[in-house]
């Protein structure tokens, strides 16, 4: 293991003294690509549809959990780290923790997922803020002792940041697509087949009603992969979806653009939805109107997407008001979903990450009845979930936050990236019908890899 993964494998335990002091400054825009792409390890970087941009690089402070109390030691750790904050900037840019966690609790960071612990958060050292009201910079750091001891080398450090980010281009030409020489399906479609079979007959013999069985997409390139390039074509393409960048140690990166929101807390207002259940985009808007009235028409899409909506309802429940909002489509780029919106007024104060425990995974993402889904999962799937299909976002010192899905998502680094998509199977699925339902869901990362001349075939 090299220092950069050890370090990001390390829960920096905050220091019982130390003060977090964060300066921000209003700039001109700038190319948040080109910031990415000047920083080294640990990166950050997250949009949401609402508007709100983040992209930050180093670590003034970094928690990292693993195993089934890994909530309980994030909340303490960034409880510590957010103790004694001395931030001076509008709210937009207050102190934020960017990360994520992986799918199982008891997920150990090897293979593709080598320095992705079972949760890791940073405090970025230097952060870009973009909102509809303007973009900071922000310089943090959480040192030992008073706050007095390290405005002056923040501030100088926000100078330097100044400089740096006044020689970078306001736009980077985009690099070319790096281009495909090979894909691999783990698993290919006649042992998919075999394991969507499987999990029909359990769910058949009953208990069970719902697997959500995903399937990893191994991609090799031409070129390495630029990342921040990548991220930023997505911005146009898939403009109603979130954007997230993880990247814990100098190794490989976890991004995507996921339509699908696990939970927000502003206060004590929360929102989430229930999103499940897939059709194509048609090439005419009569085609379109076509899949978009079969997916509110389809009984077993209903019951499928009725499922998730009526447990995360459940689970708010346990806080506070919940209220359900109209069943609809959620039409993407190249795809199309049932969504239900779902609010919650809370009883009382409770930070995110304890609604994204509750929460996670919705059956969207593993199943019903949840235990048996997720053994299931565990039994049947050939590759390693790892942060695929986990919460990705933000939290802050009053415990607000968001949080989406890491769906539509890949690890990437170098000339290699994998790339996952899931489908929720129920009693009367049919294997080839998720097959085909996989391929939309890896196409907005493939069609950023493959390069503009050539499609490489894609199973
Ligand atoms: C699991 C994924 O997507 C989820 C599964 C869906 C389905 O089964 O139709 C739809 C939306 C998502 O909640 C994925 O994209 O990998």
């Amino acid at each position: 293991m090299n220092p950069p993964e050890r370090e990001a494998l390390a829960s920096t335990r905050p220091a019982a003294d130390a003060t977090l002091v964060s300066r921000s400054r209003e700039v001109d825009d700038v190319s948040f690509r080109a910031f990415l792409a000047a920083r080294d390890a640990p990166r950050v970087h997250w949009a949401s549809p609402g508007g709100l941009e983040l992209v930050g690089g180093g670590a003034a402070a970094r928690i990292a959990a693993t195993g089934r109390d890994r909530f309980d030691a994030l909340r303490a750790d960034a409880a510590t780290v957010f103790e004694r904050v001395d931030h001076d900037g509008p709210h937009e840019t207050r102190p934020r923790m960017l990360g994520g966690l992986s799918f199982d609790a008891d997920h150990e960071p090897a293979g593709t997922w080598r320095g992705f612990p079972a949760a890791s958060f940073v405090l970025p050292a230097v952060q870009l803020t973009r909102t509809d009201a303007g973009t900071w910079l922000t310089v943090s750091r959480y040192d030992e002792g008073t706050a007095t001891d390290s405005v002056g080398t923040v501030e100088s450090a926000l100078d330097d940041a100044e400089t740096a980010l006044d020689s970078l281009p306001m736009m980077r030409p985009s690099g070319g697509r790096p281009g495909v020489t090979g894909t691999r399906w783990r698993p290919p479609k006649a042992e998919w087949t075999a394991q969507v079979e499987d999990v029909i007959e359990r769910i058949r013999d009953g208990g069970l009603l719902k697997v959500v069985l995903a399937s990893a997409l191994d991609v090799e390139l031409a070129d390495d992969v630029d990342i921040p390039d990548v991220l930023e074509r997505l911005r146009r393409t898939y403009p109603e979806c979130y954007r997230f960048l993880v990247q814990p140690a100098g190794g490989d990166a976890f991004f995507g653009p996921p339509p699908e929101r696990l939970v927000k807390l502003d206060g004590r207002e929360v929102r989430t939805e229930a999103l499940a259940g897939s059709m194509p985009r048609g090439d005419t808007p009569e085609e379109d109107a076509d899949h978009a009235r079969s997916l509110l028409e389809s009984e077993k899409i209903g019951h499928e997407q009725g499922l998730v909506a009526d447990t995360i309802i459940e689970q708010l429940e346990a806080f506070g008001t919940v209220r359900e909002g109209e069943r609809g489509v959620r039409k993407l780029t190249n795809i199309q979903h049932l969504e239900t919106p779902i609010e919650a007024d809370l009883d009382g104060d409770e930070h995110v990450l304890t609604l994204v425990e509750a929460l996670h995974p919705t059956p969207a993402m593993g199943g019903l009845p949840l235990q048996d889904a997720l053994a299931t999962i565990r039994e049947t799937e050939s590759f390693d979930r790892g942060w695929y299909a986990s919460p990705v976002g933000w939290f802050d010192g009053d415990g607000d936050g968001e949080f989406a899905v890491g769906i539509r998502s890949g690890v990437a680094g170098g000339s290699r990236a994998t790339l996952f998509a899931g489908n929720g199977i129920v009693a009367d699925s049919d294997p080839d019908d998720e097959w085909d339902e996989l391929q939309p869901k890896v196409r907005p990362i493939m069609d950023e890899l493959e390069s503009e001349s050539g499609a490489g075939s894609n199973d």
